[in-house]
């Protein structure tokens, strides 16, 4: 497959590097440094493009995949209040995007049972939940995809939680602490060199429930994402990761 990378920072060179393993070919690089020269037949020599980019970046980069017609596998964060304009485009344009906040097979196992044990605490209304993130201190965004992605399944499970609420912390002092009963915490921290940690707690007065996710190095969301463009090859339509690993509702 003639892969095209939007994006060439930490995750852009894992990918090609497993992308090559896996005899794809690399046909266009694009980063911040060439991005205004990029026109859609630039696009149009790929079969797909992986867009590992900035937040800022990300919607445009998007949209011209979409109006050039070419299919597109989104990693990067941060654009989620667009999804329904984009979803729209896809379908208007006949076009082909999957996205995911996270492509990692354990984080996809992860997102699935924390919907099914959202589900079951609402048997025990004593425990008190929060999630937290941990990140590099190069990360854009705040909360992390991967951290929204989990409130959205414990939202939609635990009938005690509306919304989340975001809070950058340095792991002692909460900055805000004007959390209500409704919402759900997140709470985010910047460390150096970690690729991503999210913990899911229920905390009771007897005891703690502690289910949490470390990624030791970028390769698994690397791999994940290659896998996605092979699985999107010859498809069209709007699709999450969640389609591909198809764990069930
Ligand atoms: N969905 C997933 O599994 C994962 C998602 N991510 C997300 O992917 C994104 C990128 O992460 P990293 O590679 O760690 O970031 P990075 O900061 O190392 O790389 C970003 C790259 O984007 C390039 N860039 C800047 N403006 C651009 C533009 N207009 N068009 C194209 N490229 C542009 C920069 O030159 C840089 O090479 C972040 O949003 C991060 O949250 C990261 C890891 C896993
Ligand atoms: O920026 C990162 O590094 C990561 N971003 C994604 C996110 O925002 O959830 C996925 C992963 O946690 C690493």
């Amino acid at each position: 497959m003639k892969i095209a990378l939007s994006g060439y920072g930490k995750m852009g060179k894992i990918i090609e590097k497993i992308a090559l393993d896996r005899k794809h070919e690399i046909v266009l690089i694009i980063d911040q440094h060439n991005r205004a020269e990029i026109i859609d037949e630039d696009l149009q020599q790929a079969d797909v493009v992986i867009e590992f980019s900035t937040p800022e970046s990300a919607l445009e980069n998007i949209r011209q995949c979409i109006k050039a017609v070419v299919p597109v596998v989104i990693g990067t964060t941060g654009w989620y209040d667009h999804i329904d304009e984009i979803k729209q485009e896809v379908a208007d344009s006949d076009g082909a995007l999957l996205y995911a906040s996270n492509f990692s097979v354990g984080v996809n196992v992860f997102f699935h049972v924390n919907k099914v044990l959202a589900k079951l605490m609402n048997n025990y209304p004593y425990y008190e939940v929060q999630v937290e993130e941990i990140h590099h201190t190069q990360k854009l965004d705040a909360p992390s995809g991967t951290a929204i992605t989990i409130a959205e399944g414990i939202i939609n499970g635990l009938d005690a939680k509306q919304e989340w609420k975001n809070v950058l912390t340095d792991g002692t002092t909460v900055v805000d602490d004007t959390v209500k009963n409704n919402q759900l915490l997140i709470e985010s921290l910047r460390i150096e060199n970690v690729p991503g940690t999210h913990t899911v707690m229920y905390d009771s007065e007897v005891d703690s429930i502690e289910f949490k996710h470390t990624a030791h190095n970028r390769n698994g969301f690397a791999l994940g994402a290659v896998l996605a463009a092979e699985w999107l090859h010859g498809k069209t339509g709007f699709y999450t990761v969640q389609d591909m690993f198809n764990f069930g509702a």
